[in-house]
């Protein structure tokens, strides 16, 4: 099963994988962990270019749109093990939001695994920048108010659950739990 945690930065989407892969352990299962952009020779040098003052340029943002999907067919051989849960922080979903133009983004992803369960982490733009560092270009309020608008959007073309990370963290992993433990045979009796 393909499970992606979606959302702006900061969301929580790091801190709730954690919380979501220790649970389903616990409950006998086995997971594995991904992470867009990887930690690539494309993935280092796409964490580079978003440090940069241009990275929201229409010309800049197609050669990240074109180097994010480089860097995820790097890593598409591991999302067909049906044996475990792999949990993603991160997919083509997010060059969807990020990215434009839509249908040009979905051209160049069309290799790109569909996700079983998206789980968006819907926060407050306000919040998010205020969480984050500021070290990419990306988080600042206007980009990411477009951003946001857009998961909203692209996101009704798949299996999706949108989860509300304005909450305290437990009560944020208590609706993932919630929302994901049908998909995995779990009785979500047993969440607090
Ligand atoms: N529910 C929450 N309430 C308050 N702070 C949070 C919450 N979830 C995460 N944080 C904090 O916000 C920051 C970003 O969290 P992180 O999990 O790294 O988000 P992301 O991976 O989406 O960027 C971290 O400092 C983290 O401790
Ligand atoms: C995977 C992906 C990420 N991004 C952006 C989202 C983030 O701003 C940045 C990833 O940096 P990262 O530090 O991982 O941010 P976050 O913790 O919020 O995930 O790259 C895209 O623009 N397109 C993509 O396809």
């Amino acid at each position: 099963m393909y499970i992606v945690f979606e959302g702006i930065d900061g969301a929580g989407k790091s801190s709730q994988i954690q919380l979501l892969k220790e649970w389903l352990e616990e409950n006998g299962l086995e997971v594995e962990l991904l992470v867009e952009p990887t930690d690539s020779k494309v993935g280092k040098l796409i964490r580079e270019l978003l440090t940069y003052d241009n990275a929201t340029t229409e010309d800049m943002q197609k050669t990240l749109g074109l180097l994010f999907a480089a860097d995820r067919m790097l890593i598409m051989d591991k999302l067909n093990d049906e044996n475990k849960i792999i949990i993603s922080d991160r997919s083509f979903i997010s060059s969807l939001a990020y990215q434009e133009p839509k249908d040009w983004i979905n051209e160049i992803n069309k290799y790109a695994k569909k996700p079983d369960l998206v789980l968006l982490l819907d926060l407050d733009v306000a919040t998010s920048v205020k969480r984050c560092d500021g070290e990419d270009s990306f988080e600042n309020e206007e980009f990411l108010n477009k951003v946001k608008e857009n998961y909203l959007d692209v996101i009704k073309e798949f299996n999706y659950e949108i989860i509300d990370a304005n909450n305290g963290i437990n009560k944020v992993s208590s609706d993932i739990k919630k929302a994901v433990a049908s998909y995995v045979g779990i009785c979500s009796s047993q969440i607090p």
